[in-house]
């Protein structure tokens, strides 16, 4: 597919768990594969075979890590079964450096840091038809637990909210596949 030009600032994607940013954004890399790019993110985790540092993560150990904590270089990080994950804003910087547009499908609290920083980037919220539909895909994903989809339920009346008070510069919802890819892509190409 011939790619139409896009502006290399930051694409920042959110909304509730299950509402599809996955989906779209496969559809995008698959269509796209020149065109955009993830941020590479650090782990304090041991690299798995065949994962190449700087490219599948880049590798550092806990007190590296807790450095870049107090230097504020992370949009946001947290700590999984005792390994900590962390976006660090020069990360989202070096996909720009490639020459490809960042995405980054992050939440509320990512959308609030990434305002904070210099990075000029351009934010989407993508929203479900309703909360039962929503409930239903993450049940129909198939990789929930009852508990966990409550979870992502009661958190997504919180992105709901979040989105109300206008951060975003476009909101699409996700009804028809098809449409929103071509919303999607609209908004994506505008600029
Ligand atoms: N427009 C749509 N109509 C029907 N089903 C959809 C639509 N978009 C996505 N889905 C389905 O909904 C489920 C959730 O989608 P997906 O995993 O892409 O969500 P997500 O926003 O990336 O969630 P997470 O934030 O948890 O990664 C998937 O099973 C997907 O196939």
């Amino acid at each position: 597919m011939t790619s139409p030009k896009v502006s290399l600032r930051p694409i920042v994607i959110s909304g509730p768990s299950g509402t599809g940013k996955s989906t779209l954004l496969k559809r995008l890399f698959s269509d796209y594969p020149d065109s955009f790019g993830f941020s590479v993110s650090h782990t304090t985790r041991a690299p798995r075979p065949g994962e190449v540092d700087g490219v599948a993560y880049h590798f550092v150990d806990r007190p590296a890590f807790d450095k870049l904590v107090q230097e504020n270089s992370f949009l946001e990080h947290a700590e999984f079964s005792g390994n900590c994950y962390g976006t660090s804003i020069k990360s989202v910087k070096d996909v720009a450096e490639k020459g490809k547009t960042c995405i980054l499908d992050i939440d509320m609290q990512g959308v609030i840091s990434v305002k904070n920083t210099n990075l000029n980037a351009r934010f989407l919220f993508l929203a479900p038809p309703s909360l039962d539909i929503l409930r239903a895909r993450l049940e129909g994903r198939g990789t929930e637990t009852p508990e966990s989809v409550q979870k992502r339920m009661d958190q997504a009346s919180k992105e709901l909210e979040f989105a109300k008070t206008g951060a975003h510069d476009k909101t699409i919802i996700n009804d028809d596949l098809d449409r929103t890819y071509e919303e999607l892509k609209a908004f994506i190409f505008d600029k």
